[in-house]
């Protein structure tokens, strides 16, 4: 039966998005193909399927129906034409990046990244002869001036992972295209609920899916929306070949966590709000020297609220601070905690906090963070969805501990 996607508000489309496979029992829930291969019917078809001269499954690193319907949802989500799935959201930024790159090729990407993904470009990226120049992206001369002839593409975050630096997807877009680069966003902490980078004109956005679109801390996945073309060589080049793809159940149980998205990311935010201000109290205070939030900083780059206004419909629900004690504070703040949990990772039910420098930036040279801006004092807050009134609790009780 055909369905009415178009005109579809993010809300219908977050249950409702992507084909189902044909159920015979007319099950509400497509059911889950956990299956490894696909039986053919003759040696003949089988040919034909490699061949590519009928459509159907052939083996699950080649295509799976429930990954399938995922991969569709994410991309009616982001309003891109397609979408590819990954094992992991590196396995989507790596799967990505490589399908566009070969030896001698060039990157610009932004310094404000999340760890592993600057260990690929920094370390494996160069060992296979592709140069990566990290710059400043809230300066777009400086980002001007880093491309060269060879540069193929753009990589940012943003928010960027840990201290939710905002660059300006259309202005960056505009220096990529002018020098025939493609755009590659990360967007992780946003979602396309909050910000689909493809109306300001990236190329292909990823995400980490064990975050905020799975949103349940059961699944590690990644994907990546674009262009039918650009995904189809992601999904027939790297993809297929380095093995990176999503296992049928993680596929389903991100199909069911990105049901409740926009009810989770509207809750994820109103707490956000509040635990600011709590936090904006521990910054009067002085226990904390500085609070990194989309918007807070009104002083610090009044492009920033632009931005807020512009490219993002809310600020998300990750929140960054730099301890007034430093490393020694923000160790004490951590260990003191009871509900919120020590733990990296984001976008959970479950308010997590961790610490950057140690942890999730960790693979960053120490020359590399300290352009970052990311100090040891500094503290990563992913807020859950709780009540607001016991995460500050928690949050209260831990600060008083230190004085
Ligand atoms: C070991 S640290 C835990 C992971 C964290 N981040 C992951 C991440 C990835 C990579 O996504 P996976 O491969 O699904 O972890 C890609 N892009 C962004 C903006 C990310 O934040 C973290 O706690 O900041």
């Amino acid at each position: 039966m055909h369905k009415p996607t178009a005109g579809w508000h993010a809300d219908t489309i977050a249950i409702h998005g992507g084909d189902a496979p044909q159920d015979p029992h007319g099950a509400l829930v497509a059911p889950l193909y956990q299956t490894s291969t696909f039986v053919f019917d003759s040696t003949h078809q089988g040919g034909q399927r490699f061949a590519g001269e009928e459509a159907g499954y052939i083996y699950s690193r080649l295509g799976n129906p429930t990954v399938n319907q995922l991969e569709q949802r994410i991309a009616e989500l982001e309003g891109m034409q397609a979408g590819a799935a990954a094992a992991t959201g590196m396995g989507a930024v790596a799967a990505t990046m490589m399908a566009f790159l070969q030896q001698g090729d060039h990157v610009v990407a932004s310094d404000a990244i999340y760890g592993c993904s600057f260990a690929l470009f920094d370390h494996l990226f160069r060992r296979f002869g592709v140069d990566v120049s990290f710059v400043d992206m809230s300066d777009l001369e400086q980002t001007k001036a880093a491309f060269r002839d060879n540069t193929q593409l753009v990589f940012l975050e943003t928010p960027a992972n840990p201290h939710l630096k905002l660059v300006d997807i259309a202005a960056v877009s505009k220096l990529a295209h002018q020098h025939k680069a493609r755009l590659v966003v990360d967007n992780t902490f946003m979602t396309p609920l909050l910000q689909r980078p493809g109306e300001f004109g990236a190329d292909l956005v990823v995400h980490s899916a064990t975050k905020y679109l799975n949103g349940h801390g059961d699944v590690v996945a990644g994907l990546v929306t674009g262009r039918s073309e650009d995904i189809e060589l992601i999904k027939f080049t790297t993809l297929k070949d380095m093995g990176a793809t999503m296992s049928p159940h993680d596929a389903w149980l991100i199909l069911r966590g990105l049901k409740t998205l926009p009810v989770r990311m509207q809750r994820h935010c109103e707490n956000a709000l509040a635990v600011v201000a709590f936090l904006q109290e521990m910054q009067q205070a002085g226990m904390i020297s500085r609070l990194y939030f989309p918007g807070v900083n009104q002083d610090e780059q009044s492009h920033e609220s632009d931005l807020l206004q512009t490219q993002m419909k809310a600020a998300g629900a990750v929140i960054a601070f730099d301890m007034t004690g430093g490393f020694r504070a923000a160790t004490r703040l951590l260990d003191q905690l009871s509900m919120i949990k020590l733990a990296v990772s984001l976008g959970d039910a479950e308010s997590l906090i961790q610490h950057p420098a140690s942890m999730t930036h960790s693979p960053l040279t120490p020359e590399a963070r300290a352009a970052a801006g990311i100090g040891d004092g500094l503290v990563r807050l992913s807020v859950g969805l709780e009540h607001a009134d016991d995460i500050i609790t928690d949050l209260r009780q831990a600060f008083t501990s230190l004085k």
